[in-house]
């Protein structure tokens, strides 16, 4: 069955009122034309490479420049071209042809061929691969559209995560296995047979855990993965010394009952986009609403792909477009919903999709394989969103722990800045008494590929050295030193509440999601009475059982059954030192040998939370033994003495 032209979909901007506006994606089509006005005013504020030319002199607007620039010209266009690659994790789209000074676009021949020899000697000179995305003829005469992308070493790859979410049976599972193995679906389950993880999901045909799969694509933007012919299975490795982007799909399941998996992969795996799956027959149901609420919440950007459109009657594929568009217009939204119907349209939306309120709408069978082009030709073109920086000190997110026979203890993650080296030596914690240990990186594997370092935005595993399992949790993190990292039980954080059947009150439970860290927290106080479904407070949570690194502008997700609040944190009310800790768990000691009221010395010591006294004291730091005494302190933790810290300090001293 065809897919639905860009005039019965009828997509159009929020802004636009409901006279149903088409809005092809050219819209979005950068106007300004080679190297984006590489020297605009962005280029001569620096004053670097102008030597005191006037602007007149270095003006860069004409589409002719590339033709035959001078030196000067030619420096300044290189030095753009590196900060667009930097910019963007280490690709950009460039467009030759097009000038911004309002002449008209297009090259003849010669000039064309003359502007892609000097973007070519640009891109040698960074080290990037020139390919071409498109052509198209204008007034003047052809614009050219390329992918440059830098080289990575064999080891290297550019990483994007997609989180794959929408409603059971939406095709998720079948998508990723179609992409992955590069085999159609037969639209009874073939496809997703190959992803599926534990014995009860093959048996049911639904995804329950959060699984990985691997999509990599080379230097001309061709999928390398290359399934074993016998178990059909992906050898990483192999995948990734070909390729020079991975997209790793973070498939999350579908049915509610897996929604805290769900969540977790959402906020746990840190995904740069959001693959929504709505199955074109079914339409917008169940969990969708749910999952692209998530997304938004978090601030990830989200686009959709419409499945089953080969059995799909039209009149139902044209009504779930209709909603759907309804739905990403939607003031809680404020999407500009896209179909894209070709390849002009997929890099017109790739090029614009992190900066704008753009969604991106694909059409897809997985049966028949149509319109896949387009979705592969889309992922390609995506670019990370986390921003690399050697300078600063590494921060690594645990969100699995493993016991690897032979190798020892395992540790999964993302890294979240900086740069981690075979062999340093991180701070792992925080510990149940909110401590960090020394640790060091025996092994590191990307993709299950060894490798010498991971940076900034990239996943990986570490082995370690001399550290069981059970000590360490999902939601710790190993960071540098450098950052002498604090761990908090209490916070600050500006919540809206999704959904609450009643009303939620101080020393109400559920459970925080931020980053990898999931954890019971209690509401101790907050600046409403109560809250109510829509409403926004600023509200003071406490962990339950152990204290967290956490920082200020990290967003959360606050569930429990159907109540669902997602939030930033604003304050970290960060507990005291350790050695300050133990020295009062030892007063407290002290004290209650002279008091038999116990509980008194224990709420003394608690001056910060006038609402805690009531709550479960369930922390780490209570009730352990240590020294092969009898912890007498119970309920008095690191905790018990808080100090306020401003936003921003989290993690320094
Ligand atoms: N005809 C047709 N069938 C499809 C298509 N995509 C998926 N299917 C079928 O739809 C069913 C459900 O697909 P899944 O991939 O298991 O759905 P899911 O979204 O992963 O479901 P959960 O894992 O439970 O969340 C399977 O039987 C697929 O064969 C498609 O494009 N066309």
């Amino acid at each position: 069955m065809a897919s639905a032209t860009a005039t019965e979909a009828a997509i159009c901007p929020a802004a636009i009122p409901a006279a149903e506006t088409i809005v092809p994606a050219c819209m979005f089509a950068p106007d300004r034309g080679c190297a984006e006005d590489p020297c605009g005013e962005e280029g001569f504020e620096d004053g670097q490479g102008t030597d005191g030319e006037s602007a007149d002199h270095l003006d860069l607007s004409n589409k002719l420049v590339l033709v035959s620039p001078t030196g000067e010209q030619y420096d300044s266009l290189l030095r753009h071209l590196r900060e667009r690659i930097d910019e963007g994790c280490g690709e950009t789209i460039y467009v030759v042809g097009m000038g911004s000074d309002g002449g008209d676009y297009g090259l003849d021949e010669k000039d064309m061929e003359a502007s892609v020899a000097t973007v070519r000697s640009l891109c040698e000179q960074i080290e990037a691969d020139l390919i071409l995305l498109r052509e198209r003829t204008d007034a003047g005469g052809k614009i050219r559209d390329y992918l440059i992308r830098r080289r990575v070493g064999e080891q290297d790859f550019l990483e994007v995560r997609v989180a794959v979410v929408g409603n059971v049976d939406a095709g998720k599972s079948t998508l990723l296995g179609v992409l992955t193995h590069g085999e159609l679906d037969n639209g009874r389950g073939f496809a997703r047979q190959k992803l599926f993880r534990h014995k009860h999901e093959m048996e049911s045909g639904r995804t329950s855990s959060v699984g990985n799969d691997i999509l990599g694509f080379d230097q001309d933007g061709e999928v390398v993965n290359k399934p074993d012919s016998h178990g059909g299975g992906l050898d990483w490795t192999k995948i990734c010394e070909k390729s020079s982007k991975v997209i790793t799909f973070i498939d999350l399941a579908g049915h509610e009952k897996y929604l805290k998996t769900t969540v977790f992969g959402m906020t746990g795996h840190l995904p740069d986009f959001c693959m929504l799956m709505v199955g074109s027959n079914a339409g917008i149901v169940g969990m969708t609403k749910e999952h692209l609420g998530l997304a938004l919440a978090l601030n990830v950007p989200v686009f959709v792909v419409v499945t089953k459109i080969d059995m799909c009657p039209a009149n139902i594929l044209q009504e779930t477009l209709k909603l759907l568009q309804r739905l990403l217009k939607s003031p809680g939204c404020r999407k500009i919903p896209v179909l894209v119907q070709n390849k002009d349209d997929v890099i017109v939306t790739a090029s614009n999709f992190s900066s704008e309120r753009m969604c991106p709408i694909f059409q897809i069978s997985n049966v028949t394989g149509e319109n896949m082009d387009l979705l592969k030709m889309f992922l390609n073109l995506l670019s990370s969103r986390t921003t690399f920086s050697n300078d600063e000190p590494a921060e690594f997110q645990i969100d699995d722990t493993y016991s690897v026979p032979g190798v020892g203890t395992v540790v999964s993650g993302t890294t979240l800045r900086g740069l981690i080296r075979l062999n340093d030596t991180l701070l792992l914690g925080p510990d149940p008494l909110g401590t960090f240990i020394p640790i060091a990186v025996k092994s590191i594997h990307r993709k299950r590929m060894p490798v010498r370092e991971v940076r900034g935005g990239q996943t990986a595993s570490f082995a370690l050295k001399k550290i069981k399992r059970s000590s360490i949790r999902k939601g710790m993190v190993m960071v540098s030193p450098k950052l002498m990292p604090q761990a908090t039980w209490e916070f600050e954080a500006e919540i809206l509440v999704l959904h609450h059947p009643t009303t939620i009150s101080p020393r109400y439970q559920a459970m925080v999601h931020c980053g990898s860290i999931r954890q019971t927290a209690t509401i101790l106080t907050m600046n409403k009475d109560c809250l109510r479904t829509g409403d926004k407070a600023s509200v003071h949570f406490r962990f339950i059982k152990t204290p967290e690194y956490l920082h200020c502008d990290q967003k959360l997700v606050f569930r429990e059954g159907r109540t669902k609040a997602v939030g930033t944190i604003t304050k970290l009310l960060q507990s005291v030192n350790t050695q300050a800790a133990k020295a009062q768990q030892s007063k407290t000691q002290a004290n209650k040998k002279t008091s038999k009221e116990g509980t008194a010395a224990t709420e003394e010591a608690r001056p910060s939370s006038p609402n805690t006294a009531q709550l479960p004291l369930k922390s780490g730091g209570g009730g352990r033994r240590r020294g092969g005494q009898r912890h007498r302190g119970k309920g008095l933790n690191t905790a018990t003495i808080s100090t306020v810290l401003p936003a921003g300090a989290a993690g320094t001293a």
